[in-house]
This record gives structure tokens, sequence and C-alpha cells, in this order.
């Protein structure tokens, strides 16, 4: 079922009316109380950092492309992304603005005429605008309040082959397992609560999606994906292809987690055998997925959104490159992370300085990586049990 579908009455007057500076464009909306899905127009500055990085992530697909890329978003609101898209995205073709609210439409004009710029507006619901422009765009970015799972069959039925879908979910509580069952029931996958929840949240999400395009012989590559705030959002290469579509599905899997030595590993295949038990204490194994268990940072995606950022006026940059070479330096490291608090806790020892272990670990021979998902988070291809025997070694010194 759709939310949102009703339009709701909303009033403003002039007095309400406000104009904001973002990136290279001014962008004029009614200030309602309050931010949330009843106001279709609205300004949410915390998304700004969201839409900064978009900026740099579509420059760089755009620059795989060669071409100029014809753009759809299909949850404009006041039309601030595809404005922003139009006016500071080199080589950017047609731009295609969607929202079911007409004021929401009257905005993105207001704001295209506000900025110079040409965009074709469209009032529909979102699925049936994927589905009555399939292969139309070289980009859709779908961004909308709560869950995108609606509207994922439709992107993978409309989306073209080598083109970028641009994902947001708000409703992160779902994905990271705080309740069970919406995510069950929106993503088909069980999620499990821990300190790693946010990277099984991304995991459950581009493993939905996956899952979701392999009917239609389509197949993601993740080319960048972050959880910041309140939201989650990738950038997924889509090709096509029955064999490498069955390639790719071997990415699919689980992550299986011992509550009782903090143990945790990927389980390849959907329908895999799974052990029950913890291959280190004995203990149970809570098992989390399906979910995308390859590789969800891509290292030369993330260095040309980097190299890009310099042509780009972005007024969240420095949060924006803080967070592209953490997930830069996140690429092809293991699946999942330790939280150097809860080890601890685990062993009732009080924690050593997170950049002492890391170093124990590198100079043990061992990936060992910060990751944007948690400031106490280590990502490292050592086992818990060695993890364990450096923390307590660093505290006898
Ligand atoms: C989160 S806002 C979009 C924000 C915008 N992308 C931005 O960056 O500011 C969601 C928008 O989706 C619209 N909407 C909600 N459900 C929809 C649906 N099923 N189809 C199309 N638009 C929808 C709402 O009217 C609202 O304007
Ligand atoms: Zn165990």
């Amino acid at each position: 079922m759709v939310e949102n579908l009703e339009e709701k009455e909303l009033e403003y007057s002039e007095d309400d009316l406000k104009i904001i500076n973002e990136g290279l464009v001014k962008i004029e909306f009614p200030e309602f109380d309050k931010v949330s899905s009843d106001a279709p127009v609205f300004y949410n500055p915390r998304m700004e950092f969201n839409r900064d990085t978009s900026i740099l992530a579509i420059q760089a697909f755009q620059k795989i492309l060669n071409h100029n890329v014809d753009i759809c978003d299909v949850f404009g609101g006041s039309g601030i992304r595809g404005v922003r898209y139009k006016k500071e995205i080199d080589n950017i073709g047609d731009v295609s603005v969607n929202d079911i609210s007409s004021l929401a439409n009257e905005f993105t004009k207001i704001n295209a005429d506000l900025n110079n710029v040409d965009i074709n507006i469209y009032q529909k619901e979102a699925s049936v605008m994927l589905r009555n422009h399939r292969g139309e765009f070289d980009i859709i970015d779908i961004d909308p309040f709560g869950t995108p799972s609606y509207f994922v069959d439709s992107a993978g039925y409309s989306i073209k082959r080598n083109s970028l879908l641009c994902l947001t979910a708000t409703d992160t509580s779902a994905l990271c397992g705080t309740y069970k069952e919406p995510c069950i029931r929106k993503y088909n996958a069980k999620p499990f609560k821990s300190e790693y929840c946010h990277e099984n949240g991304i995991r459950i999400l581009a493993g939905f999606a996956a899952l979701t395009l392999a009917k239609y012989k389509k197949y993601i590559t993740v080319l960048m994906s972050h959880s910041s705030e309140h939201y989650m959002r990738m950038y997924l290469y889509i090709k096509k292809g029955s064999r490498a579509t069955d390639e790719s599905l071997k990415n699919i899997g689980y992550m299986a987690h011992c509550k009782n030595c903090l143990h945790h590993e990927p389980i390849y295949g959907l329908a895999s055998n799974i052990p029950e038990n913890c291959p280190i204490c004995g203990g149970k194994l809570t098992i989390a997925g399906p979910m995308w268990l390859g590789e969800i940072q891509n290292k030369e995606f993330i260095q040309e959104m980097i190299s890009i950022s310099d042509d780009k006026e972005l007024n969240t940059k420095d949060d924006v490159l803080k967070l592209l070479n953490t997930c830069y330096s996140e690429a092809e490291t293991p699946v999942g992370f330790y939280d150097i608090h809860v080890i601890c806790r685990n062993l009732k020892v009080s924690a050593p300085k997170l950049d002492k272990i890391l170093d124990t670990l590198k100079n043990n021979g061992y990936i060992a990586v910060r990751t944007h998902f948690s400031p106490l988070g280590i990502r490292t291809d050592a086992s818990i049990e060695d993890i364990k025997n450096i923390i307590l070694e660093l505290l006898k010194e």
C-alpha cells in the first residue's frame, strides 16, 4: 500500500514564504509548522548534506557514462533536487521532477523560474510515473518520506541498463531492527539490533533492491552508500543480463552473530546451510537477512567524487569529504565491524584508545580501519579472539 496518496488541504500566506540559498540555487517555499509528510513542499535543512553528496555522486556517474544524462527526481517536494541537478551538474540533459502534490509542483515551477532552468514537471503517483516512462532516464532518484520499498519494483521495471538508481530510506528503525516486523514486511528480511545494525540496514536495503531487480534481469553494483543522521542513502549502478544477475545474487546472504562472545560472520547464498552455534564459543547464533554481502563502497567512484568536489560549491563540503574519505577506506574490507566499547563491556575491562587498537591490529598484519557507521567501530579481518587478546595486552602496558 502506498501512503500519502491523498492531497491534504494546506494553506499558506505570502508571509509564510521563505527563500534560502543552497549550492548554487535559491529556493522559495512556504514554511509550515513542522517538516512532515503532511507538508509536501518544505525545505529540510538536515537533508542538505544528502543533496550535496548527491551532486558529487551524480556528477561522478555522468563521467562514467560520458554523455549528457537525463534524470528524474520522482519525489520532487519543492523541486530543490531537480533545480540543483540542472544548475550544478555538468553535461546534464533533461531533468524531470515528479510529485503527487500539485502544491509541490507549483513550487517546483516557481523555483525553476527563480533559477532560470528548464524542468519537466509531472504530477503522478511515483510508481505510475516510473512505469509510464520506462527506459527514459539515465538516473532515477527516489527520495520519499519513510520507506522506498513500495517503489523499488517499479524502478526495477522502468530503469534502463547502465543507469544510476539513487535510493533514500528514512525508516531506519525498521532497517536497523528496533522494530522487527516492519522490516520483514517492507524488505522481506529479518533485521538484527546490534552495534553494527546500521550497516546491516544498508545491506538489507541493497539486498532488497538486488532481489527485486533480479526478476527484470537487472543487477546492482553499490557505488557508494552511507547512513547519516536519520536516513540511509545509496547509489546503485544498474546493469542488465541474466547470467551476470545470477552471478551477482551470490552476494546475497545472511549475517550470523553470537551475543555471547560477539563473533560475527557472513554466510553467503540464499538457501545456504546456516550453522546454529558459534564456532568460537558454542553460543547460539542470531541470524539477520537476507542482505547484500557484496561491496557497499567503491573506491574508484568515491575517489572521483572527492576529486569532483574541488569544482563544486557545497555548504557542507567539509562534512561530505570527511564521510567520503572514511567510506573510501571502508571499501574492500570485511563485512560488519566491531564496537570497541561493546567488546570491552563483554571483557569487563575499560577501553583502550581506539587509535591504539587500530595501530596494534595493523602492526600485526590485519586490515584495521574506522567506519563511518560508528565512532567506536573497527572494521578488521582479525577474529574476535584476536581483537580481545590485543585489547587485554594493551591494557597491561
Ligand atoms: C521527502 S519529500 C521529497 C523531498 C525532496 N526530494 C527534497 O530533497 O527536498 C517527499 C515528497 O514526496 C511526495 N509524495 C509522497 N508520496 C508520493 C507518491 N506516492 N508519489 C509521488 N510523490 C509522492 C510528497 O508530496 C513530498 O513532496
Ligand atoms: Zn560465540
